[in-house]
């Protein structure tokens, strides 16, 4: 069973209770603030003695002194027959007012130490306790794989709100909620009596009858070397009983007190399960430190939270569970098809093979990568694989590698399709070590290993093509990814340009649409979006969505793209044709590779033509001023000069610090970016010394030249920019 179902099934089943504790313990958490509040605290060294003194001089009859967990002392005594436990001021021993064990109602301690069920009850709040502690132990191995890993631990958090608030808020409480089941596990097993704190029976000593007077309690010696820190209680021996003696209790264990000579007559160490029980205790209640408590407080109420994002979550992605339609049974089946995939979308690019490859009379069954196999019958199989994380396995599929490395090798061709994003320094990594091993076992391929790139419906189409002609079938592969949900913008500002060789290219900014908290808590609605991130924008007329690199961000409070037109492009043509007041349908598309991490280092910025639009977008929220340095490379200033005056502007705020603009088709232009970069190499050396970051937008020969430029600037360094991207500094948007 996956992490992930564990924490699934967890979270939907004992979640609920889980609830019920985290509350009622928030609530109990109000106890210790309270009584730090109530009595002053006894400064920690004075002498258990003198204590003693201060308090039998102003209490009469005093059986016990108690320092509480908060450092407050009380006192119990008899005035008459009548039982009184009161506060008492440290500083001279005078009675504060009554003391009460809480001041909340007992049925909230009840209800979260068993239910309201009694002993019953108790197992089952253990059981929760366990419960609990899995849920984290599980929810840390999902939020490693999520974020990519420990040094990533901190990075921005995507996806919908439900899943940004589950993850956020996990990051923050995940330790001391590990802790508090932890500590609540220790502290049942002692209730549940499965663990003895302490198995010893107390010594029968006795004080032994002299006929002098009782040594009065500050005069006794090992009361003179006790500090208050150090005390639990203090039981005064009985005015009835002339052999009773002293019992004094302290974190390191209790003694008995012969009460005419002082002598200490017993003593016995505090057991290791009592210690440890001890610090349960402190850990799970925050009783004896208020602020502890008050972490413990808020943490208990972040399990509503967890709950309802989670169960949030759990629905949206029940809706986009995969459903194979038209699955062949395995033992029949002459294809299979094999799918790992952590968000889904590649199970609608499984379910188009084998709607395609059945219509082709084929009998294919699909399903999850961990159940690979082949059958008498297989005849062809084939491996649609996504990767996540830093080049990993969607978690069902985590132990497929392994299970695939092991199994007997057959004759029959497995042939394997990635899906990544080029965004991701390692890209389709899962994809190609799945090839590899296959390939390294000995498995024949049908067609070679490729990779798709942002779910391309092209790329697929392209690739159904090349199976078609292998398997010499006529086959065609027409799929459109599943749209997220979509939004309507409407614009109100455009900027337009000639641009050059007859493509005019317009800035275009579109109004941020209101939507309630329920829409973005559903994961529908505009999702908040970052510079550098993509909006897929649907034309009229067509089902496959375009996509432009953000030059805004949602804190900007609008959502702008520079669109350049392209020949016989059906979007740039519906973009350009856009009004100030017309709408268009859009969704985000995160690229968390390419948005920049909040820094003080030097960021170079490398762009051409619209590939400036992201860039432009770091520069307008660098606020902090970190040292932001733009290489523009255009052809003519005068035609597509992109978001020029702003650049200048930002130049003069301190937003940027340095600016390098090439055209490459006016006389002295300067000619490409790469150019600028060579000309410019002794300073981009010394930024990168400095630990820049480097981001390049553009076209694929653009990021290509520029890749080159910079393996020739950082040689010298024995740098390169595979070096920086495998130190996730350099990241490119190509189009
Ligand atoms: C959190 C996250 C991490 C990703 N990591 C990688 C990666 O390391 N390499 C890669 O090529 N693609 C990566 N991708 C892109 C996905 O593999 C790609 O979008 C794929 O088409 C998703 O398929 P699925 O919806 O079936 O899971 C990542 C996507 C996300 C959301």
């Amino acid at each position: 069973m996956s992490w992930k179902v564990i924490h699934r099934w967890l979270g939907l089943t004992v979640g609920t209770l889980a609830v019920v504790l985290g509350i009622t313990g928030s609530v109990l958490a109000i106890d210790p603030v309270q009584q730090a509040w109530q009595a002053p605290v006894a400064p920690g060294d004075l002498p258990v003695a003198m204590l003693v003194e201060r308090v039998t001089r102003s209490v009469p009859g005093v059986e016990e002194i108690r320092r509480l967990p908060s450092g407050a002392i009380a006192v119990f005594s008899f005035a008459g027959d009548q039982p009184q436990a009161s506060y008492v001021d440290p500083a001279d021993g005078k009675v504060l007012g009554a003391w009460q064990p809480s001041a909340l109602p007992r049925w909230v301690k009840n209800l979260h130490r068993s239910l309201l069920l009694g002993d019953a009850g108790r197992w089952g709040a253990a059981g929760i306790a366990l419960a609990m502690a899995l849920l984290c132990v599980s929810a840390l191995v999902l939020l490693l794989r999520r974020m990519g890993g420990w040094q990533r631990l901190a990075a921005r958090v995507r996806g919908s709100l439900a899943q940004r608030i589950h993850v956020v808020t996990g990051r923050v409480v995940l330790a001391v909620l590990c802790l508090t089941s932890l500590t609540a596990l220790t502290m049942s097993a002692s209730t549940l009596g499965l663990v003895a704190l302490d198995t010893r029976t107390e010594p029968e000593v006795l004080s032994v009858v002299t006929g002098k007077p009782d040594l009065p309690g500050a005069q006794l010696a090992t009361l003179q070397s006790l500090a208050v820190q150090d005390l639990r209680k203090l039981n005064f021996p009985g005015a009835t009983d002339p052999e009773d003696t002293w019992k004094v209790a302290t974190a390191q264990g209790q003694g008995w007190i012969d009460r005419y000579s002082g002598q200490m007559l017993a003593w016995q160490d505090a057991t290791l399960a009592q210690r440890v029980y001890d610090w349960a205790v402190v850990l799970h209640t925050g009783e004896a430190a208020w602020p502890w408590a008050v972490v413990l407080g808020l943490v208990g109420a972040s399990v509503l939270l967890f709950w309802l994002s989670g169960v949030v979550i759990w629905w949206q992605a029940r809706r986009l569970a995969p459903h194979i339609t038209g699955n062949t049974p395995l033992a029949q089946a002459d294809v299979l098809i094999f799918v790992a995939s952590e968000g889904g979308s590649t199970w609608g690019f499984a379910q188009k093979l084998q709607d395609a490859l059945s219509q082709g009379g084929h009998r294919v069954h699909t399903s999850a990568l961990e159940n690979f196999q082949t059958t008498a019958t297989t005849r062809q199989v084939f491996v649609l694989a996504a990767t996540y994380g830093e080049g990993q396995a969607p978690a069902h599929a985590s132990h497929a590698l392994e299970h695939i490395a092991k199994l007997n090798v057959s004759a029959v061709p497995v042939t394997v399709l990635g899906f990544g994003d080029r965004q991701f320094p390692a890209f389709c990594a899962f994809a190609e070590a799945l090839d590899r091993t296959l390939r390294a076992r000995g498995w024949p391929a049908l067609l070679p290993l490729e990779c798709i790139h942002q779910q391309s419906g092209q790329q697929f189409a392209r690739w159904g093509i090349a199976l078609a002609q292998a398997l010499n079938e006529p086959l065609v592969l027409e799929h459109v990814p599943r749209l997220p949900p979509t939004a309507v913008l409407t614009l109100i500002a455009r900027q337009d340009y000639p641009g050059v060789t007859g493509q005019p290219t317009a800035i275009l900014r579109f109004a941020w649409p209101s939507q309630g908290l329920v829409t973005r808590l559903r994961g529908h609605g505009l999702a908040r979006f970052a510079a550098g991130d993509l909006v897929g924008i649907v034309p009229p007329g067509s089902a496959v969505p375009r996509y432009y690199s953000l030059a805004s961000g949602w804190e900007d409070g609008f959502l702008e793209i520079c669109v350049r037109q392209m020949p016989g492009g059906l979007c740039s043509m519906h973009l350009l044709g856009l009004q100030v007041g017309d709408s268009i349908t859009a969704f985000i598309r995160t690229n968390p590779g390419f948005s920049l991490p909040r820094t003080r280092r030097p960021v170079l910025l490398i762009g051409a033509g619209t590939g400036v639009a992201p860039l432009v977008g770091f520069i307008r929220r660098n606020d902090r001023r970190s040292p932001m340095h733009l290489y523009f490379g255009g052809r003519d200033p005068a035609r597509d000069f992109f978001f020029g005056a702003e650049i200048q502007r930002w130049l003069g705020e301190g937003r940027l610090a340095t600016l390098q603009t090439v055209f490459s088709r006016v006389p002295d232009g300067g000619g490409y970016v790469q150019d600028a970069l060579r000309r410019d190499a002794e300073h981009l050396r010394g930024w990168v010394v400095q630990g820049a970051i480097v981001r390049v937008c553009g076209s694929r020969a653009m990021a290509q030249g520029v890749a080159e430029a910079l393996d020739a600037v950082l040689e010298p360094l024995q740098l390169s920019v595979a070096a920086l991207k495998a130190k996730e500094r350099y990241a490119e948007d190509i189009f």
